[in-house]
């Protein structure tokens, strides 16, 4: 299973709205894991059980946990929130968040600078890189609870673009291309 992703038509229209290009260009779950956004599939009822969970928990050492639920009216400063986590940014962590209830779009960019956008629904699980440039939105729906795991002391700050200093986004280019030149090597 994989998420629906696709490239963003630019416009000004309500950043809930799916912002599909005419036609759709629908990008396949192969095209992420090259940008190093990761996936998986963990069913959200009884998580707290959930076996599979537990095990991506060890392998990659997210001892962290908490919950957050985006909704008017549950949050405080709400709507301040919600602007910050569309302002395209970079964290020096992975991002990692569950999806257990709801939904919602992570954005990113792609190697030539292009939004793709990742809709996530209850069961989705998605690690950001450290120093992709992304941003979130709710969608129409308006709600979602997602559980955000971090290996050890949580860092949430997001660094805002241009971040092309940062020893995050440096790393991550360079990941970025060392990849690339990989599958040109391949390709001969
Ligand atoms: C609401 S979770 C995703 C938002 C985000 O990019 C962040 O928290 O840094
Ligand atoms: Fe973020």
């Amino acid at each position: 299973m994989a998420p629906e992703a696709w490239l963003i038509d630019e416009n000004d229209e309500d950043q809930r709205l799916p912002h599909h290009r005419n036609p759709k260009e629908f990008v396949p779950l192969s095209k992420l894991r090259e940008i190093g956004v990761l996936y998986w599939h963990v069913d959200p009822q009884n998580y707290e059980s959930n076996e599979e969970l537990k095990k991506i928990r060890e392998d990659r050492g997210y001892n962290y946990m908490d919950i957050l639920e985006l909704c008017p009216g549950k949050v405080v400063n709400y709507e301040e929130k919600l602007k910050n986590f569309y302002r395209e940014h970079i964290h020096a962590d992975e991002e990692i968040r569950y999806c257990l209830e709801g939904s919602g779009y992570f954005d990113v960019r792609d190697k030539d600078d292009v939004w793709i956008r990742i809709w996530i629904k209850a069961g989705d699980m998605i690690v950001l890189p450290a120093g992709i440039y992304h941003r979130f939105t709710l969608d129409t729906s308006n709600y979602v609870k997602l559980m955000r795991l971090f290996i050890g002391e949580p860092v949430w700050t997001a660094h805002n673009r241009p971040q092309e200093e940062h020893p995050a986004r440096q790393g991550y280019v360079k990941s970025l291309m060392e990849n690339s030149g990989a599958h040109a090597v391949t390709a001969h």
